[in-house]
């Protein structure tokens, strides 16, 4: 999006906006939810949970506080719990473009779906970048995507497959699993392409692919694409090479991209703040950026000592809350406790006894 598009009196107005829903950002969400502040939250993937929910959901955690061991997917799991009173407005499935200062001090963000905000304060959390899918190399493709050529589709549902020539292509559980599923909308095939015929997936979901090779509904085929012939924007087939070293036309209508997610600094690149090593140099007391009313958080940030850890990241969305509140309001937090504070059990939508209540009930 150019900006050109954006409109600042078509955005929504909001006190803080959070750009990227890793395990920084939402507990970001989750502090700043303590402060009174509700949150814009969003992120490129179509899912919350960054990194942990990406690159390690079912490897182990152990140096959580308190928490002896819990894997990436159920750390974003309780994240998810933990942020729910506070109801965030997610945008999900999109990434911040734009990032410029209107002249009122305010900070107006474009996303790729064209939603945009206009945030008193906005918390960079982008982690190493956005996660975007890998594109396939082979000439003339980008003008198909979204039309008959789909990177990682979150619906398929959403796709026009009924009596078309189906390609799913890649060798993880998703790719696996998005050949089953493409059955249930009545394609003509549906043929899983890998380079290799062998597929990282559960046994049970190979069983489940193998039953449906069995009974010739899916055909798998090692092999990498060489070239595609198209009509506009309607693919016609795709040319293959086998590990022969032959080749072959496949007639395909609908080519599905499984070729794995990785993550890009993009965007943030562009929007004119100062980078050490593709990171926000932040001050450590606030979590601001040199801009005023930018903050950065997690693996996005740096300053001296840093560390990129969960831990780490945590602290740092805490002070950052602190730091924004006082930055909107222009009045000194004092600091309350969860335990304690009845305001804060208030936020939280939990009911306590006060120490008085319960004395009497115990006595
Ligand atoms: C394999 C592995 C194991 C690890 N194990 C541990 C461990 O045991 N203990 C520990 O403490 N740490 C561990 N870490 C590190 C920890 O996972 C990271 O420090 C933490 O996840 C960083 O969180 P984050 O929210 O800052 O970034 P991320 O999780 O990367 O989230 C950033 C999010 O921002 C989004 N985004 C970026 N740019 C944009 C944009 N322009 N528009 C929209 N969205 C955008 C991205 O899509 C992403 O979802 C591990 C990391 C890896 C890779």
């Amino acid at each position: 999006m150019t900006t050109e598009h954006l409109n600042p009196c078509a955005a929504i107005a909001t006190d803080v906006a959070v750009i990227g829903a890793g395990a920084a950002g939402m507990f970001q969400v989750f502090q700043l939810g303590l402060q009174g502040l509700h949150v814009h939250l969003i992120d490129a993937l179509p899912h919350l949970g960054g990194q942990c929910a990406e690159l390690y959901p079912h490897k182990p955690i152990y140096d959580l506080p308190g928490i002896k061991t819990c894997t990436g997917a159920e750390l974003v799991e309780r994240l998810r719990e933990q942020i729910a009173p506070f109801a965030p407005t997610l945008h999900l499935g999109q990434q911040v473009q734009t990032l410029q200062q209107q002249d009122d001090g305010r900070w107006l963000l474009g996303t790729t779906a064209g939603t945009q905000l206009l945030a008193k304060a906005v918390v960079i959390a982008a982690g190493v970048g956005s996660f975007v899918p890998k594109t396939i190399k082979v000439e003339g493709i980008e003008a198909l995507v979204g039309h008959s050529v789909h990177y990682h589709p979150a619906d398929l549902g959403r796709l026009p497959l009924q009596g078309q020539q189906v390609l799913v292509h890649g060798g993880d559980e998703l790719a696996v699993q998005a050949a089953i599923d493409a059955l249930a909308y009545q394609p003509a095939s549906v043929t899983l392409m890998h380079r290799r015929a062998v597929f990282n997936a559960p046994q049970a979901l190979l069983d489940q692919l193998q039953a449906q090779q069995d009974a010739g509904r899916i055909q798998v085929l090692a092999a990498q694409p060489l070239a595609l012939q198209a009509t506009g924007t309607n693919l016609q087939s795709v040319e293959v090479s086998l590990p022969d070293g032959s080749t072959q036309t496949l007639p395909v209508q609908q080519w599905l991209a499984y070729q794995g997610i990785s993550p890009k600094l993009g965007p943030v690149a562009d929007w004119g703040l100062e980078l050490v090593k593709k990171q926000l140099p932040v001050h450590t007391g606030t979590f601001v950026t040199e801009a005023p009313g930018i903050y950065a958080v997690g693996d996005i940030n740096t300053y001296p000592g840093k560390r990129k850890l969960l831990l780490c990241a945590f602290h740092e969305a805490t002070l950052a809350a602190f730091s924004i509140v006082e930055y909107l309001t222009g009045e000194p937090v004092l600091l309350q406790y969860t335990t304690t504070s009845t305001k804060l059990h208030e936020r939280l939508g939990v009911q306590h006894q006060s120490f008085t209540e319960q004395a009497k009930t115990a006595g």
